[in-house]
């Protein structure tokens, strides 16, 4: 297998919703679970998604790993590889965009590195190097109150110096508006100054196509989708690959009991969950309970278990700001993050030991324990269910065929959970 892109997600939900986005541009694409092994039996494809779980862990730890991913998919040909990060930049002062992108960037001997998480699809654009969550700067937005990554500075030029080693520059609008070329000359007039890495201004899928056509000629690049959308775009519109028809399935039914999960407490995610009470059973957990070890994933599987033959069931963590923030304050920020997601992996483990087959989960940390704990090597990607999120095949899974969803915690309309049952046959 020779690899036209090479891409490596520090999430897993990000991961499936680039890949959906290469899928639709026309790449033969597979999302993988960490670094494949040896004897993962993967189809003759365009380009590998491998999706790490590196994105609110120790930086140290997000850099090796980045780099054997990155080991891997250069080994397969990869002339390209694009850091997929969060479209809404998620990520702390001590990292781990920057120092990810400052080893990829040594590792490929880059001057300077492309980088934007812009993704108009789903309302993230950024303008001056400020980005914008729809209508308001990322620090306005609900992304002040994330759980683990609080964002308080929307100019990422700023946010991505205080992580980076290197210096860095703006490729602005105006310039990605005129010209490749003009990119081309202005990264050539950054990185004569010894500017290492570039936040480009993006508003339209037509400046991320320029952006795209830019980035292919370099090595590396960092951002969400939408430069997904521009490298794929590139790689059909100068022939290196020949577009395929997006998939228009998932294969043949799967069939057998659903139920979803979530544990992102995003305000889309709070909307969906509310809307879920209307068509299918509803159990919060107390989150008290997980940090204290109480037992409440075994409460949740006796609760989910005897509903199962009658239709899905949703089991959510999720609680509003005021009441994440008086869990962390009492447990820390990151026990009470870690409690809840293992909660969340032994019930979905013992959901797929009741006999579920198809399972929606949001949240992109809830989505990389339970994928973990179910020991999934790799996805196929199907159908859109919602701009970013496709419907999955699993493939290797130890309990065999399985269809998932894994929805970024911001992704998706209100009615996204029975919108996401209801491709999943
Ligand atoms: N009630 C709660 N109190 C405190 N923390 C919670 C609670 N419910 C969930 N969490 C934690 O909040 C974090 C949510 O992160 P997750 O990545 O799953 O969602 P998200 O950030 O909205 O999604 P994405 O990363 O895809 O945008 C997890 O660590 C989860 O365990
Ligand atoms: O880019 C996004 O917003 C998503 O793919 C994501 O990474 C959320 O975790």
């Amino acid at each position: 297998m020779t690899l036209a892109l090479g891409c490596i997600a520090d999430d897993y939900t990000g991961a499936s919703d680039l890949a959906n986005t290469l899928t639709r541009a026309g790449l033969r694409t597979v999302q993988t679970i960490g670094v494949p092994a040896d004897d993962l039996a993967l189809p003759e494809v365009d380009a590998v998604v491998v999706s790490l779980k590196s994105r609110s862990i120790e930086a140290g730890l997000a850099v090796s790993r980045s780099r054997a991913a990155e080991t891997w998919l250069r080994g397969r040909g990869a002339r390209h590889v694009l850091f997929k990060i969060c479209s809404t930049f998620d990520s702390t002062d001590a990292g781990n965009i920057g120092p990810v992108m400052d080893t990829l960037r040594a590792d490929c001997g880059e001057a300077i590195v492309l980088v934007t998480p812009a993704f108009p699809e789903t309302g993230r654009t950024v303008y001056q190097g400020n980005l914008f969550v729809g209508a308001v700067p990322l620090n306005e937005s609900p992304l002040k109150d994330h759980p683990l990554n609080p964002m308080h500075d929307s100019n990422l030029v700023r946010v991505l110096a205080r992580q980076s080693k290197t210096q860095v520059g703006l490729v602005d609008l105006a310039t990605v508006t005129r010209s490749a070329d003009a990119v081309r000359a202005r990264l050539a007039e950054l990185a004569g100054k010894g500017i290492g890495a570039a936040i480009t201004d993006a508003v339209f899928d037509r400046d991320l196509e320029t952006i795209g056509l830019v980035a292919a000629e370099h090595r590396l690049s960092v951002g969400a989708s939408g430069i997904g959308l521009g490298l794929a775009r590139a790689l059909v519109s100068t022939g290196k690959v020949k577009a395929a028809s997006a998939s228009s399935g998932t294969g043949a039914a799967v069939g057998g009991p659903s139920a979803c999960l979530a544990g992102s407490c995003s305000q889309a995610t709070l909307q969906q969950i509310a809307n879920a009470e209307r068509v299918m059973p509803v159990l919060h957990l107390d989150p008290e309970q997980i940090v204290a070890g109480g037992g409440e994933a075994q409460r949740a599987l006796a609760w989910a278990r005897p509903r199962l033959a009658d239709g899905p069931v949703l089991v959510a963590s999720s609680a509003t700001p005021e009441a994440v923030a008086a869990v962390q304050s009492r447990h820390g920020r990151d026990a009470a993050g870690h409690a809840i997601e293992q909660a969340m992996a032994d019930i979905a483990e013992g959901l797929v030991q009741a006999g579920v087959r198809r399972l929606v989960v949001a949240g992109g940390e809830t989505s990389g324990a339970v994928v973990d704990r179910l020991k999934i090597p790799g996805f196929l990607v199907g159908v859109e269910i919602a701009a970013g999120v496709p419907v999955l095949r699993a493939v290797g899974a130890e309990a065999g065929e399985m269809l998932l969803a894994l929805k970024s915690g911001n992704f998706g309309g209100p009615a996204f959970f029975s919108d996401a049952l209801g491709l999943m046959r």
